[in-house]
């Protein structure tokens, strides 16, 4: 029976710290003045262990699959959209598409397990863990060897990233169905009560939102209260495009890579992944905070500043791939801002 891959990630050396502390002092502006920018600056130089990081080869991966909790009106779209917007990825349509092309990111839409049959030559990345996961009202949504699968081939697919010469990935995905299984997962992984973080997904209204709280809690009281292992539970609620998303982080983190969180899927996604290795917490940023009901409340969960808050609701690694801007500030500054001493400018506060 297959195993759940050892994977060990060590939080970046410390040691770095002060002398990163003292360059970002040392520029010319009151202390602290560039607020989170700076935390920024202190994290990416810390996981690269340099005064002087670089961004490299930013790279977006889409992870696509079908739900088939979707077939209890979980969301108010119908599963048929998934596999079609993955056409849409491909022709360069879709919204992530534009954005990934403003700001230079590499693109990659990795079939983890869409309900139907691509032909086998379209630019997509073959990686069908089945044809959308089962109902998880009426069992686990797939396997605990699917489930392991699907770890090992995201964190296969961030490795393929850094070999490609990336130090930044974004995850994304595309999964009709996947804020519940978002939703299930933060109740199960970090004890959030569902009715709380239930939201709308693709815009679900008041009696829809209903539906959507009470198929989950039958789906959480199948599943039972635990304790339950971490893959049990990715097993349990799915989806394909979630374990394989888990994996991906994770492998990001153990090639030291920054990892760039989109919204409340992925944010799901690394909490599944601090389960297996905490220290990956160290090497992610949040692109944004998502309008999605349980987003806030896992953003809490995981001491995460999201860096936008543009009431974005899509997914696609669309709010990771926005806050590219920032992480390219947040490098620029420590690298090119001039010092107190370069600038002959007086660092004394006056009082
Ligand atoms: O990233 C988010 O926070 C987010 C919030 C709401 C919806 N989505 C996207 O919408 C789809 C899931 O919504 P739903 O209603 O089908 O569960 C899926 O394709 C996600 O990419 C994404
Ligand atoms: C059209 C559409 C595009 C999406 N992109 C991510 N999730 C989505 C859901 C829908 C419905």
């Amino acid at each position: 029976m297959h195993s759940l891959p050892h994977i060990v990630i060590q939080s970046p050396d410390p040691t770095l710290l002060p002398a990163l502390r003292h360059k970002i002092d040392r520029k010319t502006k009151p202390l602290g003045a560039l607020g989170v920018l700076e935390a920024l600056a202190l994290q990416i130089g810390l996981i690269q262990q340099s005064l002087t990081p670089s961004l490299r080869r930013p790279s977006l991966t889409i992870f696509a699959a079908d739900h088939g909790l979707a077939r209890a009106g979980v969301s108010l779209y119908p599963p048929e959209v998934t596999p079609q917007m993955v056409y849409n990825f491909l022709a360069g349509g879709a919204a992530t598409n534009i954005f990934a092309r403003q700001h230079g990111f590499a693109l990659q839409v990795v079939d983890a397990g869409v309900n139907a049959d691509f032909p086998s030559d379209l630019p997509l990345r073959h990686e069908k863990l089945g044809f959308g996961t089962a109902n998880a009202l009426e069992a686990p949504a797939m396997s605990r060897t699917q489930a392991i699968q699907g770890l090992e081939t995201g964190r296969r697919i961030a490795h393929e990233e850094v070999e490609k010469g990336s130090n930044v990935l974004a995850f994304g995905e595309m999964g009709i169905g996947n804020t519940s299984s978002a939703t299930l997962l933060s109740h199960f992984l970090a004890d959030l009560p569902i009715a709380a973080c239930t939201g709308r997904g693709t815009g679900l209204d008041d009696a829809g939102l209903a539906r959507k709280i009470a198929t989950l809690e039958a789906v959480a009281a199948r599943v039972g209260p635990g304790p339950h292992e971490v893959i049990d539970i990715l097993a349990e609620v799915g989806g394909f495009e979630v374990v394989m998303m888990t994996g991906a982080m994770l492998g990001a983190a153990e090639k030291g890579a920054l990892i760039v969180i989109d919204g409340f899927i992925a944010s799901a996604a690394l909490l599944a992944a601090m389960r297996i290795a905490p220290a990956v917490r160290d090497y992610a940023v949040f692109g944004h905070r998502s309008h999605e009901g349980g987003h806030p409340l896992l953003l809490n969960h995981l001491l995460a500043t999201p860096l936008l808050q543009l009431d974005l609701r899509l997914g696609e690694g669309s709010g990771a791939v926005l806050a590219w801007p920032l992480l390219q500030a947040a490098c620029g500054f420590l690298n090119e801002m001039a010092s107190f001493e370069e600038a002959g400018v007086s660092g004394e506060a006056a009082q």
